[in-house]
C-alpha cells in the first residue's frame, strides 16, 4: 500500500481572464517510511501540492490516494476524518497555543479525537521523550525556544500515528545548529514510525538526510531520484 499517490494532478486558479497552472499534471508515489525533499524555486507550487496531499484544496483534475483511499472522492466529512487520522502537517511557524503546556498541545489533539485523556498522556509523554523534550513537558511555549516549539510541533504531528507527514520550510526560522537536528529529527519520526515524510526546503544541504528529492518548476514535477549530496 503507498501512503500517498497523486495521479495526474493539476490544480489551476482563475488568473485575470485566464487561468494559473499551480500543479501541471503532476504525479508522486510515497511509500510508507520514505523521506521526500521538494525543492524548486520560490512559486513553483511545492505549498499547492502540500496542501493537495493534505487534503485541504481538492485539485482541478486528478487522483489523490492517501492509505489507498481515493480522497477526491470523498465528502467534507469524510476528508476531515481521514485528515484527523491519517494526515500529520507540520508548517514553518509552530502555532501552539500559547496557554497550553507543550504535554497539553499535545493532549488536547488526541482528546478532540474522542481518546480517554489518561491513554493521551501516556502517549504525549513516549511522543515528548521522543523528540527530545521529555523535561519540557510542563513548559509553555513562551518558556521554549523555537527549536523545542518546532519539536512539540513534531510531536503534535504524531499524535495521531499519521501515515503521511507533511512538512513544510520546518527549518526556515531556525539557526543552522537547530535546523539540522529538526532534519535528524524528521528522519528519525520517517523510520520508527513507518511514516511517508514529504519535506519542502529551500536548505538543499539537508536533502542528503532524506531518501529521495523531488523538483518542482512551473507547477511541473520531476521524478525524484535518490538524494545523494550532489545528486540534485
Ligand atoms: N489561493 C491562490 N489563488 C491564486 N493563486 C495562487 C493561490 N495559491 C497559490 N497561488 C499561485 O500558485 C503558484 C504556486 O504557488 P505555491 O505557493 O504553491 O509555490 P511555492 O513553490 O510553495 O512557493 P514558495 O517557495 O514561495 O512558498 C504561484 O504562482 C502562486 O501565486
Amino acid at each position: 500500500m503507498t501512503a500517498l499517490n497523486l495521479i495526474n494532478v493539476t490544480l489551476q486558479y482563475p488568473d485575470g481572464d485566464g487561468v494559473m497552472t499551480a500543479l501541471d499534471a503532476v504525479n508522486l508515489t510515497v511509500h510508507p517510511g520514505q523521506f521526500v525533499s521538494l525543492v524548486g524555486p520560490s512559486g513553483s507550487g511545492k505549498s499547492s501540492l502540500l496542501a493537495v496531499a493534505a487534503t485541504l484544496v481538492k485539485p482541478t483534475s486528478g487522483l489523490v490516494m492517501i492509505d489507498g483511499v481515493d480522497a477526491t472522492a470523498l465528502s467534507e466529512k469524510e476528508l476531515a476524518s481521514l485528515r484527523r487520522d491519517k494526515v500529520g502537517i507540520i508548517f514553518q511557524q509552530p502555532n501552539l497555543l500559547a496557554s497550553l503546556t507543550a504535554s497539553e498541545q499535545l493532549i488536547i489533539t488526541d482528546h478532540l479525537r474522542g481518546k480517554s485523556l489518561k491513554a493521551a498522556a501516556v502517549r504525549a509523554a513516549e511522543l515528548l521523550d521522543l523528540v527530545g523534550l521529555a523535561d519540557c513537558a510542563g513548559k509553555r511555549p513562551h518558556q521554549l525556544s523555537g527549536g523545542q516549539r518546532q519539536r512539540v510541533n513534531i510531536a503534535r504531528a504524531l499524535m495521531a500515528d499519521p501515515k503521511l507527514l507533511l512538512v513544510d520550510e520546518p527549518t526556515a526560522a531556525l539557526d543552522h545548529a537547530r535546523s539540522d537536528s529538526i532534519v535528524r529529527l524528521l528522519r528519525k519520526v520517517s523510520d520508527e514510525f513507518n511514516v511517508a515524510t514529504i519535506m519542502v526546503t529551500h536548505d538543499t544541504e539537508f536533502v542528503p538526510l532524506t531518501d529521495l528529492v523531488a523538483t518542482m518548476r512551473d507547477g511541473v514535477l520531476t521524478a525524484p531520484v535518490p538524494a545523494l549530496a550532489g545528486s540534485f
